[in-house]
């Protein structure tokens, strides 16, 4: 089974604006409201391929209700633990120039909270697969995903954590089963600008050395690079408009994972990935397992290494 935890859940509020003028009144063209956080995307998008996960993570009030019954909606299966305060609502501001952003902070979570989402994983079993990202609600300990590794570890299941900078850095010796940085993540990691390809594969590379499984490299609009050590692979985006790409390094990660736990084939997880990664890019929501499947055959991989 794939678990996914999701600490801090939110509303994703996406609005599309033709024009955003700070300082004056705005009127939307369209809105949206989503179940979001990285974790829960994971969890839509393997219902999308059709495997199961369980969705873990904290949710209080109004807002989480709307999280749950959207998951619920979508046939997966929802463990949250509730909270006293209400979940987040994060803003996704769009106008025709560009993309912004504002996530909320989150709410409290008790000891109890945290206690009770320990007492989960003790039920984790071998080969079983836990998926930790996004951001933490202020209260938890910047450690948070890296203290539940060896709770997972102690049943022989895997763990995937996506998340940045150091905190990435220091899970690696514990082997994640992959891990995925952005090329500009990748470029902080080791305080650098890539002036090449053949740079991302190396610095990839580097995080495979420190003990990470698999490495993949998204690059937008771009592609993405899968590097293994002896090899590495590029592979492109099938033509299509973009119309949110909010979640779309979630649905990559969800792709690769989702695949890679059915098939243990890295390239072929690599293959359902980018089509994920891109039908999110090309829809309003998440991907669609229709938008997906519409995208796969289109999805060219070349061995650049
Ligand atoms: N503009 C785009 N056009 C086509 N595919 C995209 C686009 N943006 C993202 N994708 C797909 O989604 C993947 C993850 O997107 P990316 O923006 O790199 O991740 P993150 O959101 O984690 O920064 C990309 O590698 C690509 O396959
Ligand atoms: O937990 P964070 O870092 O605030 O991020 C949460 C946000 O990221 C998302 O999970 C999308 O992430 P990506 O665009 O990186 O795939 C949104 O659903 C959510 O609003």
């Amino acid at each position: 089974m794939i678990y996914t935890i999701t600490a801090n859940p939110s509303i994703d509020y996406v609005i599309q604006l033709e024009k955003l003028n700070t300082g004056n009144v705005n009127r939307v063209q369209s809105d949206v409201k989503l179940p979001g956080g990285k974790g829960i995307n994971v969890s839509r998008i393997l219902a999308e391929l059709a495997l199961p996960s369980v969705a873990l993570g904290f949710v209080g009030g109004f807002t989480g209700q709307f999280i749950q019954s959207k998951l619920n909606n979508a046939s997966i299966d929802c463990r949250f633990t509730e909270v006293e305060e209400d979940t987040r609502i994060n803003v996704k501001l769009k106008d025709n120039a560009e993309e912004t952003e504002i996530n909320g902070q989150g709410p409290h979570i008790s000891a109890e909270a945290v206690a009770n989402l320990k007492q989960q994983l003790a039920k984790l079993e071998a080969g079983d697969i836990v998926f930790m990202s996004g951001s933490l609600p202020p209260n938890l300990p910047a450690s948070f995903y890296k203290d539940l590794i060896p709770l997972i570890q102690a049943h022989n299941a895997e763990f995937v954590i996506d998340t940045t900078g150091q905190a990435l850095l220091d899970t690696l010796a514990e082997k994640p089963l992959v891990i995925k940085p952005n090329h500009h993540e990748l470029a902080e990691l080791f305080d650098t600008h890539f002036a090449n390809q053949s740079e991302i594969i190396a610095a990839g590379r580097k995080l495979l050395d420190q003990g990470a499984q698999h490495v993949l490299v998204s690059m937008a609009g771009d592609g993405a690079l899968l590097i293994t050590p002896d090899h590495a692979y590029l592979g492109g985006t099938p033509k299509g408009t973009v119309i949110n790409s909010v979640g779309a390094g979630d649905s990559m990660i969800a792709g690769f994972v989702g695949t890679f736990a059915q098939h243990h084939d890295a390239l072929a997880a690599f293959k359902t990935s980018l089509a994920c990664g891109s039908a999110t890019a090309f829809s309003e929501d998440l991907a669609t397992s229709a938008k997906i499947n519409e995208l796969l055959p289109q999805i060219e991989i070349t061995q650049v290494d």
